[in-house]
């Protein structure tokens, strides 16, 4: 993502400070359909509404700060992403990103799997009723009781991700009476181009199995051999907000390159691989992410490629889109309160919420967009920053935007594409209330996610 200083100085600075944005939009009361879900609109009195309710009424119904939750746009993108992929294909949601109860019945319904990588995520899935041979169980320690659960319910497939894992669950699969379809994580090495917190296909860190030195080779020896398991394919995730095809592309020619190794010592056709997530989405309007269907087509080829080199048959590929799905649908509303102009710097523009909502500004340098949204205004664009009331000076929202310089106490802002990665990582951090998510159609909203109060923080108190 690259950045440029804007020329032009804003209201408070004569001299821009230092710092990466880009320049203000030409009119910022106009909502760039990139980076806002696919029903948010402006009305007649120039306030935002997303599934035609204004966000003055939101706020005065649920209050802020909130996520509001696109379900048309939702909904939109599952239908999108298992098009583009078809029957020949898997598409499993990535539920880390978000996960609730009507989250998963809009899956179940939209046709879509569920990748779920802990116990908790799995009993949510199973509680609304997906069912256990359509969910994938991800982790790189999972609990011996999580493991235990998986098989019982009987998911679909469990992903090894070390070797001590594959004996876990071999056993503990043999001692239920069942074999387990598995698939093995690996590692194929690719530096993915994104930040490091979230890359996860090169060799030095937590998740999967190295294909270097012949390791994932070996995983499968033993895989094989075990009565316990069912060994299905490969899988592969080389990151999260990727861009460039280049790395999946690589990834999936080294999956192929060990499947031909496989049948090549063992005789055996694995059926699937699995590319994993990682597709990025627009924070920004400089963010240009791929549609479903050219990834679609762009694995499709690179697999069906490979493989009639190898002389293997095509397998069956599946992909895991979190962010891709769920990031867009949905914006967080926050009620500005302090105002506070810094001469020469920018302007902190403080909200109702902050890092306990979205830590992701903090954790990964990560670019956000904001909107005023309660109103209109004509006033010249202001670099602005939006920070939360958390005691600690990173508490950043958007690090560096250009907001109409009269926003003022009281007016009601957006931040939008926070569908993942933000309610599910919230915290309580100096005991923040974690807010609610309100899904909105098509003139209805209501709250899925119901806001925490200072009663249920109590509860967990127990003196
Ligand atoms: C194994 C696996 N699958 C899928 C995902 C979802 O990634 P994303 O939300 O970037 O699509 C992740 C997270 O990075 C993951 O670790
Ligand atoms: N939580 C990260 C991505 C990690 C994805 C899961 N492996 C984010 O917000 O971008």
């Amino acid at each position: 993502m690259s950045r440029s200083a804007h020329p032009a100085g804003p209201r408070h600075a004569d001299v821009l400070p230092e710092g990466h944005y880009t320049a203000p939009a030409a009119d910022l009361n106009v909502l760039d359909p990139k980076v806002w879900s696919r029903t948010v609109d402006r009305d007649e009195r120039g306030v935002v509404t997303v599934g035609g309710i204004g966000v003055d009424a939101l706020a005065e119904e649920f209050g802020t700060p909130a996520y509001f939750l696109d379900e048309t746009d939702f909904r939109a993108r599952c239908r999108a992403w298992a098009e583009a992929f078809g029957k020949d294909a898997d598409v499993f949601y990535a539920g880390k990103a978000f996960l609730s109860r009507a989250v998963v019945r809009w899956l179940k319904e939209e046709g879509l799997n569920l990748d779920v990588c802990s116990g908790g995520e799995l009993s949510t899935a199973l509680s609304a009723g997906m069912p256990a041979e359509r969910i994938a169980f991800h982790g790189n320690n999972k609990s011996e009781e999580e493991i235990r659960t998986a098989v019982e319910v009987g998911v679909g497939r469990i992903v090894l991700d070390s070797f001590q894992e594959i004996v876990r669950v071999a056993h503990i699969a043999q001692s239920l009476g069942k074999r387990q379809r598995v698939q093995i994580r690996v590692t194929v090495g690719v530096e993915a181009h994104t930040h490091e917190f979230i890359a996860t296909a090169h060799e030095d860190q937590k998740f999967g199995i190295a294909l270097a030195g012949g390791q994932a080779a070996e995983a499968v020896r033993r895989a094989l051999k075990l009565d316990g398991l069912e060994l299905i394919g490969i899988h592969s995730h080389i990151g999260s907000q990727i861009f460039d095809m280049a790395g999946f592309e690589v990834s999936a020619r080294r999956v192929v390159q060990l499947l031909a190794e496989v049948r090549d010592e063992h005789g055996v056709e694995l059926p699937e691989i699995d590319l994993g997530g990682g597709l990025g989405i627009a924070y920004t309007s400089e963010d240009d992410p791929r549609e479903p269907h050219e990834i679609a087509k762009a694995l499709g080829e690179i697999v069906t490629r490979e493989c009639e080199a190898a002389g293997l048959t095509t397998p069956r590929i599946s992909v895991e889109p979190g962010r891709a799905i769920v990031g867009p649908t949905a914006f967080t509303l926050y009620r500005v309160g302090t105002v506070k102009p810094l001469e020469g710097l920018r302007t902190y523009v403080s909200v109702d919420g902050g890092m306990s909502d979205n830590i992701r500004t903090a954790l990964y340098d990560a670019e956000y967009s904001v909107s005023l949204v309660s109103r209109t205004s004509d006033a010249a664009p202001m670099l602005s920053r939006v920070v939360g009331k958390h005691c600690e000076s990173g508490d950043i929202v958007v690090r560096d935007a250009f907001l109409p310089a009269d926003v003022a106490p009281g007016d009601l802002i957006a931040v939008p594409a926070t569908g993942a990665y933000c309610r599910s990582m919230a915290s309580n951090y100096n005991h923040a209330l974690r807010p609610p998510v309100v899904a909105v159609r098509e003139g209805e909203a209501r709250v899925i996610v119901r806001r925490e109060t200072e009663e249920d923080l109590l509860r967990l108190d127990v003196g």
